[in-house]
């Protein structure tokens, strides 16, 4: 989808303009070594956009929430050891509505973050309807993540962080608890998910392999903001 028409099915503000074409058209241009294609899925009002949003700008999109309609994607490049990875992170819409519009997209993904609100019992008993969709669409060796999103919110959590550890284990996918608002662990998501992406594609057959349940276990509670290597 060219920048132009996924500006058209943008998170809209409610007079229809979109809040992200200039900042991803002098995206586009920015240099790296190589790329992969990352998709957030998950229920509606899970925190998917805010995520991204996070991971991108920084920055928490608090307010009125808006539903994604459709799908939109925005890029960013990271540093793993002195390889310039860029991720193109489609941001789906969870609702129900959209659903054949983003299984097209699937295949086309290398890594997929799987989203909970950790407030919201519904939203992670659909986890495992999503993981079977995910192996009905999307690649056979596509790295899946699962997140348990909203872990500021600890007076409201229904869902406990050992529930989400237990399927994540069941699923054999990494796993961790994440909130867009404090940026807890988001940065950390998408860095496990480019590193072990730029291992599997440059990997020598005499080197270690990147074991990214053990680096997501030694960076936890780091930070959400800086210093992750
Ligand atoms: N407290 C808190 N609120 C959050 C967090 N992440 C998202 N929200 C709020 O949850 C609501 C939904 O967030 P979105 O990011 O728009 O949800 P989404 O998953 O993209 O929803 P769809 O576009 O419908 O699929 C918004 O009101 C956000 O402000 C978080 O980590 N903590």
């Amino acid at each position: 989808m060219s920048a132009r028409k996924a500006s058209l099915t943008d998170k809209q503000s409610r007079n229809g303009t979109s809040k992200y074409v200039l900042e991803r058209c002098a995206s586009i241009n920015e240099y790296y070594d190589i790329a992969f294609k990352v998709m957030l899925l998950g229920d509606s009002a899970v925190g998917k956009t805010c995520i991204l949003v996070r991971f991108k700008d920084g920055a928490f999109l608090g307010g009125n929430f808006i539903a994604t309609v459709g799908i939109d994607f925005r890029n960013k490049v990271v540093d793993v050891d002195n390889l310039k990875v860029k991720l193109q992170i489609w941001d789906t819409a969870g609702q129900e509505r959209f659903r054949s519009v983003t299984h097209a997209y699937y295949r086309d993904a290398q890594a997929l973050l799987l989203l909970y609100d950790i407030t919201s019992k519904p939203s992670f008993d659909n986890i495992r309807a999503w993981l079977t969709e995910i192996h009905e669409y999307a690649q056979k060796d596509v790295v899946i993540m699962l997140l348990g999103n909203k872990s500021d919110m600890a007076a409201e959590r229904v869902v406990k962080t050992e529930e989400g550890e237990r399927l994540a284990k069941e699923y054999g996918v990494p796993f961790m608890e994440t909130s867009a608002k404090t940026g807890v662990n988001v940065e950390l998501a998408f860095l496990a998910i480019a590193k072990e992406l730029k291992h599997r594609a440059t990997q020598q057959p005499n080197e270690p392999k990147f074991q990214i349940h053990d680096y997501i276990e030694s960076q936890k509670h780091k930070s959400g903001c800086c210093g992750l290597k």
